[in-house]
């Protein structure tokens, strides 16, 4: 591969679906879509879901199919329910759309509406009239990561899909796909690191490798580039700090912290976060290792929502960050 297509492409685009097919790992959802496709007609759909993981793109993908090439982006608008200023601005956008008529042989134009529950519910009453005018000539695709926050009647009147966090097979055939094409290798343990970096986020898992291209662009591509590229920590170091800390060696995980902090440069939410995430991965056996009872869990988790939340109130990092530490140090008051 050349330097310049690193430099130059933004993968997550490059790599876009745009056909309902190329969505990876969304079939049932995909088939339900499908038969709206071969009728080219739709209900006002909703859809729901965790960032990065096809919404978008699967909207695209239905316009393109049912407009055909040449005509899908006169039928179609994408607009963003929460950088624009309000619910006003949105409706004039899609009043000035809807006002003229469908191009080509079309009997609808497509509004995709990304982040509608952003909305206040208000404003979802408003949109609820706007989607009510102009139901003759145009389909509403909303988008949202909580249906529970659109208000009851727009979801009565839609078709509601929700849209998973991608599966570990999904995540790493389409990652597969993308080196072959880019003429990359990845490492099996690479490949491991894209998967626990993604949580299923299709977005995060291709940017994260395009990151990682970036720095080693001929080189194989390892968990080591991966983790460092994306300011994550190599998950053992963070299962090893937990453990250190909770077999109460309180200077040794303070040293280790600081590693993290200051050598690799990662940031305390980050940190607090991927803690979080081994303390909900912990498998029974190191459960019993360390001997943690249920209640001492409960309260581990209970302490990390705190500093968290401190965190993202400005809280000194470093400080928060070994008053966690000594938290799991301190004796068990079972
Ligand atoms: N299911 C998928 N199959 C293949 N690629 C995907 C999939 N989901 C996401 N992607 C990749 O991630 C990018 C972003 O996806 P998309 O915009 O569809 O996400 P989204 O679910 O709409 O997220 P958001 O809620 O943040 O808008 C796509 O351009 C594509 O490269």
């Amino acid at each position: 591969m050349e330097d310049s297509t690193i430099k130059e492409e933004i993968w997550i685009e490059k790599y876009r679906p745009v056909r309902l097919d190329q969505v990876a790992g969304q079939e049932e959802t995909i088939e339900r879509l499908k038969s709206y496709v071969a009728t080219k007609n739709l209900p006002h759909l909703l859809f729901s879901g965790p960032p990065g993981v096809g919404k978008t793109a699967s909207a695209v993908s239905i316009a393109r199919e049912i407009f055909g090439e040449d005509l899908w982006r006169e039928n179609f608008t994408e607009l963003n329910a929460s950088d624009e200023r309000g619910i006003d601005v949105v409706r004039t956008k899609i009043k000035n759309f809807a006002k003229t008529a469908p191009m080509g042989r079309a009997e609808f134009k497509i509004i995709f509406l990304d982040e509608a529950d952003a909305l206040t519910s208000d404003a979802q009453s408003a949109l609820r009239r706007t989607m009510e005018r102009f139901s003759n000539n145009c389909r509403f695709i909303l988008s949202c990561n909580y249906s529970s926050r659109i208000i009851e009647p727009i979801q009565s009147r839609c078709a509601v899909f929700r849209f998973r966090r991608l599966s570990d097979e999904a995540i790493r055939k389409r990652l597969e796909y993308i080196a072959k094409d880019q003429v990359l290798s990845i490492t099996e343990d690479g490949y491991e690191a894209l998967i626990y970096i993604s949580q299923g986020d299709m977005r995060k898992a291709v940017n994260s490798l395009q990151a990682a291209a970036f720095v080693e662009p001929n080189k194989s591509i390892s968990r080591e580039t991966i983790y460092r590229t994306t300011a994550t920590a190599n998950p053992e170091d963070i299962r090893h700090l937990i453990e250190t800390a909770l077999r109460g060696n309180f200077r040794a995980a303070r040293k280790e912290l600081n590693r993290l902090l200051y050598e690799e440069g990662l940031s305390g939410e980050d940190i607090v976060g991927q803690i979080y995430r081994a303390i909900s991965e912990m498998d029974n056996r190191m459960i019993l290792d360390l001997g943690l009872s249920e209640k001492r869990i409960v309260e581990l988790v209970d302490i990390i929502g705190e500093i968290d939340f401190r965190l993202t109130e400005g809280a000194t990092e470093k400080i928060q960050l070994e008053a966690l530490l000594a938290h799991f140090a301190l004796s068990n008051p079972d």
